[in-house]
């Protein structure tokens, strides 16, 4: 009888290993042949597979090497050190072609209508899954998917809305002319000019604003948040751009290990953060109105009330929706307006115009938010900085069911690639002039430059278009205007023109400019 039972134990474990290496092969090997095929058959052309890897290890390497040589400044052809991968991957197999993201094929999506398509069927093409440790970074409704992500976004939706954007607005004003004046104390140190790398103050600025706007704390406040939430979207990055292996964050390598410290230090800070908002609100103080009051009504008020999380968020949710907000409210405002006070120190004549229209609005007096509307010139500006160097420079799909799209057939498992920065820079678009920083492409608004064409797109687009659009313009334009009203600037001597593939495009030496102030 024992025997049988042991004989049993064998097959049955027998059987399970079978199963396992079953489908660790057709993962590593039959399903990638098969999707390889479906996609050749198509006309579709790239590498041909390599085991696990694909084109990881190529992939990798492209962005070492690109990282390594900066450009001309008056270059503003950065996609082969953005995108260097995909570029070479469209010198050698054409438009029509796909890299293998390890066993999964990612096909480049070109064609501005399917990417209209691929943005307005949200529930087809879905965002790519992260894996356990770049989730650390942030969850949230950038990464939730049908009825929960519409719930959270129902719910996030009024903190956005025009009327909350203008009660921002005075704490907005507030952190731009702090920064100024710092800018005004360095200058007056040195006489009327004087050299100053403006990224990492434009970095605190946007941490500022979000920290005030959203969470109704400050900078300081939020300082060690940002500090922590920068370090984990570099191992994000790295992460990002190799394998992962089922089961690799148990193990404990360093930078597993940093990572889960850095998560688990940001929880800890923002659950500060709640509690101490937590107990304002139940003294009847604090903003109820932010996005803190709103997630946080949302909280307990529903769950409370219902004692269902169908009706709200959770306290865990609440938390990774304030890591998300922390991190995309201010690396992306940041990244465009380093890139448009780049460009506008290598174009004096539309830095004049903009100031000339901010003076011409303004007049002496102080910014009005009504005002910002009036600005069409500086709006312009900020769109061709936008188009020439998107903060993101691309986005992921992933195909969740076999569907059609365009003329592919595409079975599930594919990825899609939507390459902004590329879109925003094709000639057959944008006219052979497409390289070159003219904002007047801009003067009848965004429609009439694209030819109604999905070819502008750095918010995204469809439902899932970005949350916080409205609210980065605004800031914008508000940072743009100060600084324009108080300084005249160019580009310094060593000034290097090396945009870096980071989350976003970021520049990898800093923006050290010569900043004069206006007499
Ligand atoms: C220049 C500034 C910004 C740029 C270029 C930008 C870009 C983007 C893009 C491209 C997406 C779409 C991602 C996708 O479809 O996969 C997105 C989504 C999102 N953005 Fe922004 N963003 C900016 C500012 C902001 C700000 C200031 C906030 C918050 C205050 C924010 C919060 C979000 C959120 C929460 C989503 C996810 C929306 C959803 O999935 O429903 N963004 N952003």
């Amino acid at each position: 009888m024992e025997i049988v039972a042991s004989y049993l134990v064998s097959f049955l474990f027998a059987i399970i290993l079978a199963i396992y290496a079953w489908r660790l092969l057709d993962w590593a090997w039959f399903r990638p042949r098969k999707l390889d095929k479906c996609l050749r058959k198509q006309g579709l052309k790239g590498n041909s597979y390599k085991l696990i890897f694909g084109d990881l290890k190529g992939l990798s390497k492209s962005f070492e090497d690109a990282k390594s040589k900066p450009l001309n400044v008056s270059d503003d052809d950065v996609s082969p050190r953005i995108l260097p991968y995909f570029v070479a991957a469209i010198k050698k197999h054409g438009k029509n072609c796909f890299i293998w993201l390890g066993p999964k094929p990612m096909v480049l999506v070109w064609d501005p209508e399917v990417i209209r398509e691929v943005f307005n069927k949200h529930t087809l093409y879905q965002k790519p899954k992260s894996t356990p440790l770049t989730k650390l970074l942030a969850q949230g409704i950038g990464s939730y998917e049908e009825d929960k992500w519409a719930m959270h976004r129902k719910i996030l939706n009024p903190a956005f809305h025009t009327e909350k954007i203008k009660n921002m607005f005075s704490a907005v004003h507030l952190c731009c002319t702090e920064m100024v004046s710092q800018w005004e104390e360095a200058v007056s140190m040195k006489g009327t000019s004087c050299e100053l790398d403006v990224w990492p103050y434009l970095q605190r600025l946007t941490s500022d604003v979000i920290s005030r706007t959203a969470f109704g704390s400050n900078y300081e406040e939020g300082r060690k948040i940002f500090e922590l939430q920068k370090e984990q979207a570099e191992h994000v990055v790295e992460a990002s751009r190799t394998l992962y292996i089922r089961g690799w964050r148990f193990l404990p390598t360093k930078q597993n290990r940093r990572m889960k410290e850095i998560d688990k230090e940001v929880q800890g800070m923002i659950r500060g953060i709640i509690d101490k908002r937590v107990k304002a609100m139940k003294a009847g103080e604090g903003n109820a109105d932010d996005l803190l009051g709103i997630l946080l009504e949302s909280n307990f008020k529903e769950i409370e009330q219902h004692g269902s999380k169908d009706f709200g968020m959770t306290t865990r949710e609440v938390i990774e929706e304030c890591k998300l907000f922390y991190f995309a409210g201010q690396e992306t405002t940041s990244a465009l307006l380093v890139w448009t006070m780049i460009l506008l120190s290598r174009y004096p004549d539309w830095q004049a115009r903009a100031r000339e229209e901010v003076l011409h609005v303004f007049g002496d007096g102080t910014l009005k938010f009504d005002g910002l509307n009036r600005l069409k010139i500086v709006t312009m500006i900020l769109h061709e900085s936008l188009r020439l160097y998107p903060p993101a420079a691309s986005l992921n799909r992933r195909i969740t069911t076999n569907t059609k799209l365009g003329e592919l057939s595409l079975p599930a498992g594919v990825m899609l690639f939507l390459p902004i920065l590329l879109l925003h820079h094709d000639k057959e678009i944008w006219g052979d002039d497409a390289m070159e920083f003219k904002p007047e492409r801009f003067s009848d608004g965004i429609s009439k430059a694209t030819k109604g064409q999905m070819a502008f797109f750095p918010f995204g687009g469809g439902p899932r278009i970005c949350i916080g659009l409205n609210f980065s313009m605004v800031e914008a334009k508000m940072a743009l205007a100060m600084i324009l009203k108080r300084f005249t600037f160019e580009l310094s001597p060593s000034y290097t023109h090396a945009p870096l593939a980071a989350i976003t495009m970021q520049p990898q030496y800093g923006a050290p400019l010569a900043l004069h102030k206006r007499l």
